[in-house]
């Protein structure tokens, strides 16, 4: 992965960032950093804002106040694009194609981590003998796993998990855990929603509570 990053500037940081829907605020302002090697547990009840907030760090909603920086600048769509890989409810994956024709397509789209194959990745999170079956016959669970397939494959530093354990079994809880901290320990960072923490994985650990503020 290449990295031209000073150490002294976080992965990614928000500074008073605040987000309404129809002047009701949804979460914020907020104030936070994450650095390479570390993840950011963002914990919250449902409506909490988990949601919003990694579609508000990913450019898909603008904020209402406040900056995101990546790298040490301020957050534009080409520097998103290089280096946040969000895994969100829908995996933003295609029905008809096969589970590894969603993986190549995507890879086309991306781009992919250096050395890794979708086949391998396929392997990694348990499909390995899936790769032919369209997507739409896979369970909810092997969809997650292939969407953590295709995290896995992206060069992006950055990873964006919403809700990443739903779906998963006690397995597939470890191995989300394992990812996290592989990425981590190759110089990457991630945000993690989760209800609670009882799924965490071992590593450098951040905690952001998410508490609707008051109206
Ligand atoms: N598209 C939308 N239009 C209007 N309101 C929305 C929309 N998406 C979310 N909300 C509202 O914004 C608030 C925050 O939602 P969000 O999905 O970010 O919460 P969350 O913490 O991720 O919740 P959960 O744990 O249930 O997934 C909720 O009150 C929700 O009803």
């Amino acid at each position: 992965m290449p990295d031209s990053r000073t150490p002294s500037r976080p992965l990614l940081a928000a500074h008073g960032l605040a987000f309404s829907r129809d002047e009701t605020p949804v979460f914020g302002p907020l104030d936070f950093s994450v650095d390479a090697g570390e993840a950011l547990l963002v914990q919250g009840g449902n409506g909490a804002g988990k949601t919003t907030l990694l579609r508000v760090l990913a450019g898909l909603l603008r904020a209402e106040a406040g900056r995101v920086e990546i790298d040490g600048l301020p957050a534009r769509p080409a520097s998103r694009a290089r280096h946040i890989a969000y895994l969100g409810h829908l995996p933003g994956l295609k029905a008809d194609l096969s589970a590894l024709r969603n993986l190549d397509y995507l890879c086309g789209l991306h781009g992919r981590r250096a050395r890794q194959t979708p086949e391998a990745a396929m392997a990694i999170v348990g499909l390995g003998g899936f790769e032919d079956a369209p997507l739409r016959t896979l369970s909810a669970g092997q969809k997650k796993r292939l969407g953590l397939a295709r995290q896995w494959l992206s060069p992006a530093p950055l990873w964006l998990l919403d809700e990443p354990y739903a779906n998963l079994d006690l397995d597939g809880i470890q191995l989300v855990n394992r990812m996290v901290e592989a990425h981590l320990r190759e110089g990457g960072a991630a945000l993690i929603t989760t209800h609670g923490a009882y799924a965490a994985p071992p590593v450098r650990t951040r905690l952001l509570e998410l508490k609707r503020p008051a109206a």
